[in-house]
């Protein structure tokens, strides 16, 4: 199916949040853990302690005091410059078939559910090493609304969320017994990577998946959210419950690379979102994340042989074997975007393996789409 144009335009100031309607008290929620940055790299214990909880129990957790909104505002300003151009203008950057995430993803391109449905999202990814490279070019080039926002809003956001996606990981790190600075060398500055910053944008549509269930791929996010829609599936709970936006609080989240690096110690959670709940489902939704993932050419596999408290929970893992990939993150990141392109449509079987690791532990959670 071609792109449709009918969604590229929008008024709507996505930050003006006090324009828009409330979260609803009426649908179900799940509270996250409230994790206090400031203590974080202040090194506390009892917070550090907290976020180990979060951080092995569901892998969501919201994130406060972490310096980065102003920073936000701006993301989504550019955000919604970018959406806003002409179809043939955006498609100009279209990410493609081949498994590459960086640039413009058109609605319509990627797979939702095993049946083949599209989905009515538009993502914007920039490259962390693009923004670190600007103005050289590192990876690939953007539409004219990113470019004249690179220096004075992508470059600092991306700078700030590195900071604060290190500082998390380096405490996961000494936590998971693991030498010093372990996890930091997975995830080097120069390394090129999957590292990017996304703006997600979808339009009002009732009862509607904008992204289905599906874990991340990377180490872990930082996300921005302003309307509701996001929803997680709580270990031993048997339906979706949505994570609330809270004004200043970042939500955080781990994904499959963290999950397999630990042999299952931290946890990689499914996720989705649906159009927003309430009154909100009448407005356009943007969120804003930037996903630190490992360098290119980090082995997937479990650092047994660095940390006594891994080789304990691989030896004692039902499947040991998934914590042994034999694929680089580059090799598993490409293969499973091309797996969700439509063009690259095989059946259900070829499209699971687009959706993570839990996927297998939970298939309720990638059946056809319903509203919790
Ligand atoms: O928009 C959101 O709330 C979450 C987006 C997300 O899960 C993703 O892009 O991987
Ligand atoms: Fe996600």
């Amino acid at each position: 199916m071609a792109p449709t144009s009918t969604t590229t335009t929008t008024t709507v100031n996505p930050m003006d949040a006090t324009d828009l309607p409330p979260f609803p008290d009426d649908v179900p929620m799940h509270p996250l853990l409230v994790i206090d940055y400031a203590l974080i790299k202040e090194r506390n214990p009892e917070e550090t302690e907290r976020l180990w909880t979060a951080a092995t129990k569901l892998g969501f957790w919201y994130l406060k005091n972490h310096g980065v909104d102003e920073d936000v505002r701006g993301m989504f300003d550019m955000g919604a410059e970018t959406m806003a151009l002409p179809m043939e203008e955006k498609m100009k950057y279209e990410i493609g078939n081949e498994g590459l995430s960086f640039g413009y993803k058109a609605a319509g391109t990627n797979v939702i559910d095993p049946n083949g449905t599209l989905d009515n999202a538009q993502v914007l990814n920039v490259a962390k090493d693009d923004a670190l490279a600007w103005p050289a070019q590192a990876r690939r080039s953007y539409p004219s609304t990113v470019n004249a926002r690179m220096e004075r809003t992508i470059k600092p956001f991306v700078e700030r969320s590195l900071a604060v996606n290190n500082t998390l990981l380096d405490a996961l790190n000494d936590k998971l017994g693991l030498p010093r600075g372990t996890l930091a060398q997975l995830h080097p500055r120069e390394e090129y990577s999957a590292s990017e910053a996304r703006v997600l944008f979808s339009p009002p549509v009732v009862s509607r998946q904008v992204i289905s269930a599906h874990t991340d791929f990377g180490s872990l996010s930082f996300l921005h959210n302003r309307l509701g829609g996001l929803q997680v599936l709580v270990p031993g709970a048997e339906s979706w419950q949505y994570v609330k936006p809270i004004p200043g609080h970042a939500i955080c989240n781990l994904g499959d690379a963290m999950a397999i690096l630990s042999g299952g110690i931290l946890r990689s959670n499914l996720h989705r979102v649906m159009n927003p709940p309430g009154l909100q489902s009448a407005h356009y939704r943007f969120s804003l994340v930037y996903f630190t993932r490992p360098g290119n050419s980090v082995v997937l596999r479990a650092f047994t042989d660095s940390s006594p408290l891994i080789a304990d929970a691989v030896m004692r893992a039902p499947d040991p074997t998934k914590y042994e990939t034999g694929m680089t993150a580059f090799e598993w990141f490409t293969m499973r975007v091309k797996n969700q392109r439509m063009a690259n449509y095989k059946g259900p079987e070829k499209w699971l393996a687009s959706r993570g690791t839990e996927h297998m532990h939970t298939q309720v959670a990638v059946g056809p789409s319903s509203v919790y």
